[in-house]
């Protein structure tokens, strides 16, 4: 049986995640709970969507749940740590948040507190996030095996150092956006050449699919580019273009903007 857990935070993320353990679990989230700030509408729709429980404050719950799981945004976990450590009782707590690593949420709660940090994205609900967690120095087997379930249920995920989570938080977390753009940029453009909005997204969305497919064989990124690229033909006018208007380059500004606003350095 499922153990009950409570999301404080029922954002955008957090919703993702519920909705992967709503396939997973085929709908029973009967001990899954959700609270936000003040947002009443969005934990109606929610509970309606997803059949969780909703809760105005999560303070009054607190002593009911084995796990917590914060998907607030970053500079609110202070504020809300410092509540919860007057009123926890050993839970498990879990932060999905950017920059909010194991050693932040140890500095906050009370000694031996066992906590955790994902980084998902949004993928997750439909299955196929990819997430990157780590513990803190309290977790035991159970807690691990919480994580699993978790994990399990909204992708694959990767085991990694909590250093590594905030290298990597532009990569799994933010790129999908970067992705997305993408995507977006490119189907404005084949708009722009006379076909209609909805078959340009579907034409781009099979050719991001089958590409997606040809990484999936194995084979390198850079190989694959290769063979679309006849040597002397279209294809390799066009990556002319972005290579001598610094494309790579500013992917990766882009990854090393993403992890200094994630770690804070920007405030
Ligand atoms: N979106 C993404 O792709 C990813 C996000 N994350 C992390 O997930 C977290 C949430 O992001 P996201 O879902 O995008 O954000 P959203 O803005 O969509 O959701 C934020 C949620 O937090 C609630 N909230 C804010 N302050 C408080 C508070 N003091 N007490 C209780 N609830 C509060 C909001 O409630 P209300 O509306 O009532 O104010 C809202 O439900 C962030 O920390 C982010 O770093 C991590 C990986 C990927
Ligand atoms: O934009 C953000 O801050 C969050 C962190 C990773 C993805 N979204």
């Amino acid at each position: 049986m499922m153990q009950s857990i409570l999301f404080i935070g029922a954002g955008r993320m957090a919703e993702s995640i519920i909705a992967g353990l709503y396939r997973k679990n085929g709908g029973n989230l009967e001990n899954v709970f959700i609270s936000n700030r003040n947002d009443s509408n969005r934990l109606e729709f929610l509970v309606e969507k997803y059949e969780v429980k909703m809760v105005a404050d999560w303070k009054e719950i607190i002593n009911e749940v084995e796990v917590i799981v914060l998907a607030i945004p970053p500079d609110q976990h202070p504020i809300i740590l410092e509540q919860m450590n007057l009123l926890i009782t050993n839970q498990f707590i879990v932060t999905i948040a950017a920059g909010i690593g194991p050693t932040f949420l140890e500095t906050y709660l009370p000694e031996k507190t066992p906590v955790a940090w994902m980084m998902p994205n949004t993928a997750a609900e439909v299955g196929h996030s990819m997430t990157l967690f780590t513990y803190g120095n309290h977790v035991k087997v159970q807690h691990e095996q919480t994580m699993e379930f978790l994990l399990n249920a909204i992708g694959h995920s990767h085991y990694c150092s909590e250093n590594d989570i905030h290298l990597l938080t532009a990569i799994t977390g933010s790129a999908p956006a970067f992705l997305y753009l993408f995507v977006e940029a490119i189907i404005d453009t084949t708009e722009q050449l006379g076909v209609s909005r909805k078959v340009a997204s579907e034409l781009v969305s099979e050719m991001v699919y089958g590409s997606i497919e040809m990484l999936k064989t194995g084979q390198e990124p850079q190989e694959l580019r290769s063979q679309v690229t006849t040597p002397g033909g279209a294809t390799a006018e066009g990556i002319k273009v972005l290579k001598e208007g610094g494309f790579e380059e500013l992917l990766k500004k882009a990854v090393l903007a993403t992890n200094k606003k994630a770690k804070g350095e920007n405030e």
